[in-house]
């Protein structure tokens, strides 16, 4: 393909107003960041064998699988080889952070990401020191392949409704792993099906017929050689679904499937040789992995919205439609403010969610830091604030990508734009790593507590505090960022209230506490306001804002130029660089093996005797 640029897209860069390599190496964290991310790219996708020469839509479901783990084994050992061993782990973190190198080699996802994302961390997080080095050694080798095992066909949020077992046998110092019924199998858990043959499975642990919690365990299931299924297993794939087709998420049941005694991963709660069971001295302990993962939702979020904006809005500077004058030819549609209402708001969230994914990593390593020395004061306040982002950042994302992928109109429907692809991604993440009214229901039991503590007087953790200011019944609205901010303090503690009061009023009735929350549990994520905010504010907030639309418009491009996608990276046919959307379209369409030739056998078969009468 020619690499002439389009010149909408050539006038769209000569406006832009400031200076992109900044900001790109601003969002990276230093020029030299984002120079040692180039030089990663670079590297790794120079690899042969990476890329697909059959698109991987039209491949049938195992294929797609088995081209994944193809693809898989020479993405990892190039990222391995393109590793500089004179960068520091902070240097090698940066230089991925931002990266979606994956999503060059993968449109859907990694068939090992389980591995990384869940069975890692949750080694690091929950096995103990000795158990640590000996799996960790393993692991980060990929001499074992490993996932994470916790939902079941019957239960997913409800972690204690969990129903496989895992019953200690102390003269033989086993576990017995068993599944007493069809809705006790695991199901969902990434890479289980064909990939791994190892993983964290949260069971539930009996000792002479005492129930001791749901508890971390390691097992094995494939034989390491052969990987066949070891006796007492029986695993599966569960079919094909929205996105994630090539993460190969399984099913797995145990038949009284036996494991040694230190394959529970004891850094909290332990069981001794005799069977005595020693509980975790703190069951917020194992907050840990869930908080990271969670981080990383928040992060992936952040760059994901910024590869569909940067889609959508490269589109929005070629595709022209319409008339906005009668006579002055056909727009661009990023001149019509409607578009530029639907795509802006992505790019300022694509940012403000990397922000955060920063603030939210600074937090977290602090806590971590603090509970190696024991100190679990601020655990709460990370657990309550790492729900509610995950929640929040993948909701907004959820409806951005979408709304970006129907801002470009029928060709934002094709595969071959990405923007489904990418929207079947970020929307799982509403449900998986805790469902998202879950999580806000959580948030909201933190908030009304907080509040709680407020009114009787006690101290409120920083990112709490504003449930502690006196406000007045209705704030005086006023329309400076700053009075936004308070006027947004005052409708979230006038939502807290509101939601307390609602409780009481049902436990005043005579309901007992938790069907008063339940009854209240709507208004607990409902939006309500609280100030004096009047007709006359809101006309100048809206003035404002499209005055602020007007102002990122000759930026728009510069804008989401400076998230540094390369072409490979976006991987759709309406967003790379030179915006020759319509030749790429185009050179698409004709790699479906349905133009391979003039007429389908279909025609000789049914279509001409149903059309003669014959059939
Ligand atoms: C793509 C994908 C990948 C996944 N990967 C894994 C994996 O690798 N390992 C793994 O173990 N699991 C995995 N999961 C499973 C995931 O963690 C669960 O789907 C998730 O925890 C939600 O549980 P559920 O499906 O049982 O939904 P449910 O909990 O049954 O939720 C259904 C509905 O009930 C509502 N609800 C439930 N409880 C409450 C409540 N207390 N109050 C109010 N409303 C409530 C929810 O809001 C939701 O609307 C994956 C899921 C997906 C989609």
């Amino acid at each position: 393909m020619s690499a002439k640029v389009n010149d909408d897209l050539l006038t769209e860069r000569r406006k832009c107003e400031f200076n992109v390599e900044e900001l790109t190496n601003y969002l990276d964290g230093g020029a030299q960041a984002t120079q040692n991310r180039r030089k990663l790219e670079d590297k790794v996708l120079s690899t042969k064998g990476l890329f697909d020469e059959v698109p991987e839509e039209y491949l049938s479901h195992k294929e797609k699988y088995e081209n994944a783990v193809r693809k898989a084994v020479v993405y990892y050992k190039a990222m391995k080889e393109a590793e500089d061993p004179n960068q520091t782990e902070q240097e090698r973190a940066n230089a991925t952070y931002r990266s979606l190198l994956h999503a060059a080699v993968f449109k859907d996802n990694s068939p090992f990401s389980l591995h990384l994302a869940m069975f890692i961390p949750a080694i690091l997080g929950q096995a103990d020191e000795e158990q640590k080095k000996y799996w960790m050694k393993r692991a980060s080798k990929m001499e074992i392949i490993g996932t994470y095992a916790q939902t079941e066909l019957g239960h997913g949020t409800f972690i204690r409704g969990l129903e496989t077992t895992a019953t200690y046998d102390p003269k033989t110092e086993e576990f017995v792993l068993h599944s007493p019924t069809l809705t006790a199998y695991k199901w969902w858990p990434g890479s289980l099906a064909h990939t791994a043959n190892y993983c964290v499975v949260m069971a539930h642990l009996y000792i002479n017929g005492k129930s001791c919690g749901i508890q971390p365990f390691i097992v094995q299931f494939r034989d390491e050689e052969t990987h066949q299924p070891l006796p007492g297993i029986k695993l599966g794939e569960i079919g094909a679904k929205l996105g994630f087709n090539t993460v190969n998420n399984g099913f797995l049941g145990f038949d009284q499937h036996r494991i040694p005694r230190n394959r529970m991963l004891m850094k909290n709660a332990q069981v001794l040789k005799d069977g005595t069971f020693k509980r975790s001295p703190n069951s917020k302990l194992t907050y840990g992995t869930m908080v990271y993962v969670r981080v990383v939702i928040v992060n992936g979020m952040a760059n994901q919205l910024a590869r569909a904006v940067t889609i959508a809005v490269r589109y929005s500077a070629v595709r022209r439609q319409s008339e906005l004058k009668p006579d002055a030819g056909e727009p661009q549609i990023l001149d019509y403010v409607t578009q530029q209402h639907k795509l802006f708001i992505g790019i300022a969230s694509s940012h403000a969610f990397t922000l955060t994914a920063k603030w939210l990593t600074r937090m977290y390593q602090k806590v971590t830091a603090d509970l190696e020395k024991g100190n679990l004061d601020e655990l709460p306040e990370l657990h309550a604030i790492a729900c509610c982002l995950k929640a929040v950042t993948t909701t907004d994302t959820s409806v951005l990508v979408e709304r970006s992928r129907t801002s470009c109109g029928g060709h934002g429907y094709m595969l071959s734009s990405n923007l489904p692809q990418i929207y079947g991604l970020v929307t799982a993440a509403c449900t998986y790593e805790g469902e998202n009214t879950v999580l806000m229901l959580q948030t909201a039991r933190s908030l009304v507590k907080a509040l709680e503590q407020a009114q009787s007087g006690k101290r409120l953790s920083p990112t709490m505090s504003y449930l502690s200011e006196k406000v007045s019944s209705r704030l005086k609205w006023d329309n400076s960022i700053d009075g936004i901010v308070k006027g947004f303090r005052r409708v979230a503690y006038g939502k807290v209230e509101s939601a307390m009061r609602s409780m009481r009023k049902y436990v005043r009735s005579g309901l007992g506490p938790e069907d008063a929350w339940n009854m209240s549990s709507v208004q607990l994520v409902a939006a309500s306001e609280y100030t004096s905010i009047s007709e006359a504010d809101i006309r100048q907030l809206q003035d404002t804002y499209e005055d602020l639309l007007g102002k990122i418009r000759p930026n728009a491009v510069g804008l989401v130029d400076a998230f540094d996608f390369r072409d490979q990276i976006l991987n759709s046919t309406l967003g790379a660089y030179d915006g020759r959307v319509y030749e790429r379209l185009m050179e698409e369409a004709l790699k479906s093996p349905l133009n391979a030739e003039p007429v389908n056998q279909s025609f000789h078969k049914y279509l001409k005797p149903f059309m003669q009468g014959k059939l």
